[in-house]
């Protein structure tokens, strides 16, 4: 039996993690951490019924107090950051899903994981469509040098451009040299019209209504260009890589950046 405390049990993310919890046999849902709702049961709250997990406020009192083995954080990157930072220090592993964290902040929970010798995951993206979308973006990068990613998201997301767009740059980057695409003396009339870009790869972010999370990563070669797509249309979709990374976690004396790493 796995003991798991959930941040964020009211959002989009975290009420399907909730029931992932509920309708797995070696899960336990042992608490909640919200920023509302403080000494209440999650049973009371909208939505929850039959859910039993004590609210916390306070992160720090709930590891303290509930001891649970992994975190599950889906909250915001302020948040998510100090949440996973507590949960090393009380001797939580951390299942980051939460995006939005610099390389320093990574680093730094890297270099906290491996001093505790506690297992932790970020997983910018859960997705088994979507991790094998990075993998072969990385492999078509060794043959294509020319690549430029779009992402679309739902117009509530915090952070841009979105963490598996990040994640597929840096994979992409380990493999290209960098280079500079277009042509050389192109200019933006309207700024921001080339995107943003890592490692010289330009990132094109879109936001809108009705959307829920999409990626494109695309090559152009000679006479030819190459698009990798992956769509999650519904939430669930991240479900199966949240469990996966749980089980995995528990087995991990260091922290993980990527479900890449840990899939088959
Ligand atoms: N790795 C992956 O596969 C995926 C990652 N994500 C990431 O997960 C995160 C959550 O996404 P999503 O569920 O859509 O966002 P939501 O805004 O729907 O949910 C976030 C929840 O966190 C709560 N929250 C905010 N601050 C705190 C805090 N200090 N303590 C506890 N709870 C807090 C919010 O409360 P309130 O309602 O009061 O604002 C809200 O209920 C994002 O960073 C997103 O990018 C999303 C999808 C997939
Ligand atoms: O906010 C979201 O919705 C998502 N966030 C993650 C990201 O930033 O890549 C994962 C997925 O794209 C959904």
């Amino acid at each position: 039996m796995i003991r798991i405390v959930i941040a964020g049990p009211r959002g989009r993310m975290g009420r399907e993690a909730v029931a992932l919890v509920q309708r797995t046999d070696h899960f336990e849902l042992a608490a909640v951490i919200d920023r509302r709702y403080d000494g209440q049961n999650l049973a009371e709250i909208d939505g929850f019924s039959g859910v039993d997990a004590p609210i916390y406020t306070d992160a720090a009192r709930c590891f303290a107090e509930v001891k649970p083995d992994v975190l599950i954080d889906l909250t915001t990157p302020e948040a998510g950051k100090r949440h996973a930072e507590l949960a090393l220090r009380h001797g939580v592993r951390p299942v980051v899903g939460t995006t939005g964290f610099t390389p320093d902040e990574i680093e730094r929970l890297t270099e906290l994981a491996e001093e505790k010798e506690l297992g932790a995951i970020i997983a910018p993206n859960f997705a088994v469509g979507a991790v094998l979308m990075m993998k072969f973006a990385r492999m078509a990068a060794k043959y294509f040098t020319d690549v430029e990613i779009i992402e679309l998201h739902h117009d509530q997301k915090l952070d841009a451009p979105s963490g598996t767009a990040l994640k597929t740059a840096q994979l992409i980057a380990e493999v290209r040299p960098e280079k500079k695409q277009g042509h050389p003396d192109e200019k933006e009339t309207l700024a921001g019209a080339r995107g943003a870009a890592y490692a010289g790869i330009p990132i094109h972010s879109v936001r809108l209504p009705g959307l829920v999370a999409h990626q494109e990563v695309m090559f152009g070669g000679d006479g030819q260009t190459l698009t990798i797509r992956h769509d999650s249309f519904d939430r669930r979709s991240f479900m199966s890589g949240v469990k996966l990374a749980v089980e995995t976690v528990m087995h991990l004396h260091t922290l993980v950046y990527g479900l890449e790493q840990i899939l088959d």
